[in-house]
């Protein structure tokens, strides 16, 4: 039997321009349902502004958006219980609890009290239910705007920069939530400007720049056709530069912080290399990341 299931996400030829700005440049795009899809891309690449467009808060100049098999704009009411969207801190209900903020987003989707007291527990807001909104803390406020994207159960859940005003324990505590989420099966879009993040939670990602997709694929795909080195870090007092650079398969050799650093494209033979030659005591080794990609793909820019 065929799947007749729209994906989550189709764009075609998306544009957008403000003024002389070319915020989205044409952008083809799909997103499969369930995946965990990351926007990346440098301040300015256009990431909110196409994120907005997905949402339907936006209307495209150009191209074709379809969400969940419909087009979001104008403003399809039908299909707003069915996405999240992590509300902007502006258009929060400031005079109310986080708790009654949360069962008055869900009350707007149509959905029951009962998501409230979970989408707090999920962000780790247990016990802030009973503050009012706008004594909370940035952090705690960023929390409440991703309960708020989750609050009423959506297939589809956008979200721009979660992570960024997080304490690290709260980053990584978002993490298992978003991770949780995808093992729900909902499909999840979001941004961020950080890489680590990105490639542990990310099944694909797409790196804009100046309002293009210049890369799209898995974060490991991406690593390995870019081709990035790893290095081997080996203690200086144990390996001399000249020595490390008769290794085969070694492309460079440079000293860093007390190590000769050797890159190589081959870290396997390499490593057994330098291990038969002078041991691995203190060796480190760093495979290329998403991060060495990200880098090259936006220099200069
Ligand atoms: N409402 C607006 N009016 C005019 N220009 C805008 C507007 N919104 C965004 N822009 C411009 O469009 C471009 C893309 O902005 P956008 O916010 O989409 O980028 P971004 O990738 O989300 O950036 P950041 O990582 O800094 O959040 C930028 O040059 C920005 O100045």
């Amino acid at each position: 039997m065929t799947d007749t299931t729209p994906p989550a996400l189709v764009l075609e030829g998306v544009r957008k321009r403000y003024g002389d700005v070319q915020a989205v440049a044409g952008i083809s795009l799909t997103v499969g349902r369930g995946e965990f899809f990351g926007v990346l891309g440098p301040n300015g690449a256009g990431k909110t502004t196409l994120i907005e467009i997905m949402e339907g808060l936006r209307e495209a100049d150009a191209g074709s958006v379809s969400v969940l098999g419909q087009s979001p704009w104008p403003r399809r009411i039908s299909l707003l219980p069915r996405i999240g969207v992590q509300t902007q801190s502006s258009a929060f209900f400031t005079r109310l609890t986080a708790r009654e903020h949360l069962e008055t987003v869900a009350a707007l989707y149509g959905a029951g009290h009962g998501g409230a007291a979970r989408a707090l527990a999920l962000v780790g807001l247990e016990g802030q239910g009973d503050v009012r909104v706008d004594v909370l803390s940035g952090g705690q406020r960023q929390r409440l705007a991703i309960a708020s994207a989750l609050v009423h159960g959506p297939e589809l859940i956008f979200l721009d920069e979660p992570t960024a005003a997080l304490d690290p324990q709260a980053r990584r505590a978002l993490w298992e939530v978003l991770r949780a989420l995808k093992g729900e099966g909902r499909t999840i879009v979001y941004t961020t400007h950080h890489l680590d993040e990105a490639e542990a939670l990310c099944d694909r990602v797409a790196i804009v720049v100046a309002g293009e997709v210049v890369a799209l694929d898995s974060p490991a795909r991406l690593v390995d056709a870019a081709g990035a080195p790893s290095r081997l870090m080996v203690p200086e007092e144990r390996i001399s530069p000249e020595r490390a650079r008769e290794f085969a398969g070694v492309d460079r050799v440079v000293v860093e912080g007390g190590a000769v650093v050797l890159e190589t494209r081959e870290p396997g033979p390499v490593l057994a290399a330098v291990g038969a030659a002078v041991g691995l005591d203190g060796v480190r080794t760093h495979s290329a990341t998403l991060e060495d990609v990200y880098l090259e793909l936006t220099e200069g820019t």
